[in-house]
């Protein structure tokens, strides 16, 4: 893979796909972790005399505009971080973003709007993302691969726009893919997986082969609930993603023939009703053993004798890669299990992964320092299929 410092970007148009994916309150900022984490990279381009054109997804629109998914705080917070002006177009490929990018001098930056709001972005049909992709190209003469944590998507901007450019990877995805390959090749022993969050059709596949890597899985978050129901227990109005019962059943009864440890609940924090995360009005949860979850009730975090149990499970482990919060831990009532998760990261001896954007976010929103993790990745689905041994759309199109 070429990194941007085999490029010649002085006075070139340099598109940089990041991931500004970044968790928002209305249109401020939670966590700028993701930003942070891809400005190096925009400003050795821009010091380089690049005309630096910045792309990036935000949240999941449904492939038209929605100012609730606008990348204008982001592009906002980008300018801080840079302490130079960014320019922001106000759409992805049409007038605004043909002006805004023409109206740049070299050094300069702009922002354009999030790609998904457009179809051809996310489209499953070759054609309709390489129309997009072609859109996109007519932008720029330079592309960079930046945004490690979509590098799992086969996207325009992520796959078919690099075959349309000379290419490079960014410095962020060349960090990441240096610390994670280590998890790929030596892995020193207990290997604990701690996994939770709420993309659970998108994150229960990996599992299939952690069995073969983990000592030890832990699981909690939207992900618990199927893990529970495949138990046979009845899990009120929690997350469950039924039609994975059955992969779910076969798991468990592989670990058990490997020797793998699979840890869930047993107990869990549940209310009848989602928390309002605006207002953090107090919830009053309620904790419930893990089979005894009642109909009505949905199950929101770990209870406190399962963040025992985990942080015992993590103690004595010497690799600990851990994917999801084990709760709704932007309200102050569900975090206590996301905390407890990662006090026992720290708590261990081990080399400490955390990845994905919600986890790193909750991390450092919870008061942790974030130095002092192994490394803090900004994928979470990207760093679960890295470790997975899959080839990733995002990765392989940047090689030669
Ligand atoms: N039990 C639960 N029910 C619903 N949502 C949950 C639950 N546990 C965690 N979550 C949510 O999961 C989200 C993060 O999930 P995900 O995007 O998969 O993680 P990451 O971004 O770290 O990869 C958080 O917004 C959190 O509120
Ligand atoms: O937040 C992201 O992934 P993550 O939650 O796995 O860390 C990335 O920005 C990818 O977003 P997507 O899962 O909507 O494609």
């Amino acid at each position: 893979m070429k990194t941007i410092d085999d490029l010649q970007v002085a006075g070139k148009r340099v598109f940089v796909r990041a991931d500004l994916n970044v968790p928002l309150d209305g249109t401020t900022i939670t966590d700028d972790g993701r930003i942070r984490a891809v400005q190096p990279t925009i400003a050795k381009l821009a010091a380089a005399g690049a005309r630096v054109v910045v792309a990036s997804h935000l949240g999941r629109p449904k492939g038209a505009p929605d100012p609730a998914f606008s990348l204008a705080p982001a592009a906002e917070r980008l300018g801080e971080l840079l302490g130079q002006d960014v320019a922001f177009a106000t759409d992805t490929v049409g007038e605004s973003a043909q002006a805004t990018v023409a109206g740049l001098a070299d050094g300069q930056v702009a922002v354009l709007e999030n790609l998904r709001f457009n179809a051809g972005e996310t489209s499953k049909d070759d054609a309709e993302r390489g129309a997009f992709a072609d859109q996109l190209a007519a932008l720029a003469d330079l592309y960079v691969g930046d945004g490690f944590g979509a590098v799992h998507r086969k996207h325009a901007s992520v796959y078919d726009l690099p075959a349309r450019l000379p290419h490079a990877a960014g410095d962020l995805i060349a960090a990441e893919v240096t610390v994670l390959k280590k998890l790929t090749e030596d892995v020193k022993r207990p290997y604990a997986v701690v996994l939770g969050g709420a993309k659970v059709s998108d994150k229960l596949g990996v599992i299939d082969h952690l069995l073969e890597k983990a000592d030890r899985i832990l699981i909690g978050g939207g992900m618990a609930y199927t893990f529970l129901k495949a138990k046979g227990h009845e899990v009120g109005k929690s997350l469950l993603q039924e039609d994975q019962v059955p992969a779910v059943l076969e798991y468990l009864a592989r670990a058990e023939q490997k020797g793998v440890e699979f840890v869930l609940p047993v107990d869990v924090m549940v209310s009848t009703d989602f928390p309002d995360l605006k207002t953090k009005a107090p919830a009053n949860p309620g904790t419930v053993a893990a089979d005894a979850i009642p109909a009505d009730q949905e199950g929101l975090d770990i209870g406190p004798k399962t963040r025992e149990l985990y942080a015992a499970k993590l103690k004595d482990a010497a690799t600990i890669f851990w994917n999801g919060p084990m709760g709704v831990f932007e309200h102050p009532d569900y975090a206590n299990g996301t905390k407890a998760v990662a006090q026992g990261l720290l708590d261990s001896e081990a080399f400490t992964v955390v990845g994905g954007g919600d986890s790193a976010a909750a991390v450092r929103l919870l008061g942790f320092d974030e130095n002092a993790f192994g490394h803090i990745s900004t994928g979470g689905g990207a760093s679960l299929e890295y470790l997975e041994g899959k080839t990733l759309p995002g990765l392989a199109a940047l090689e030669d």
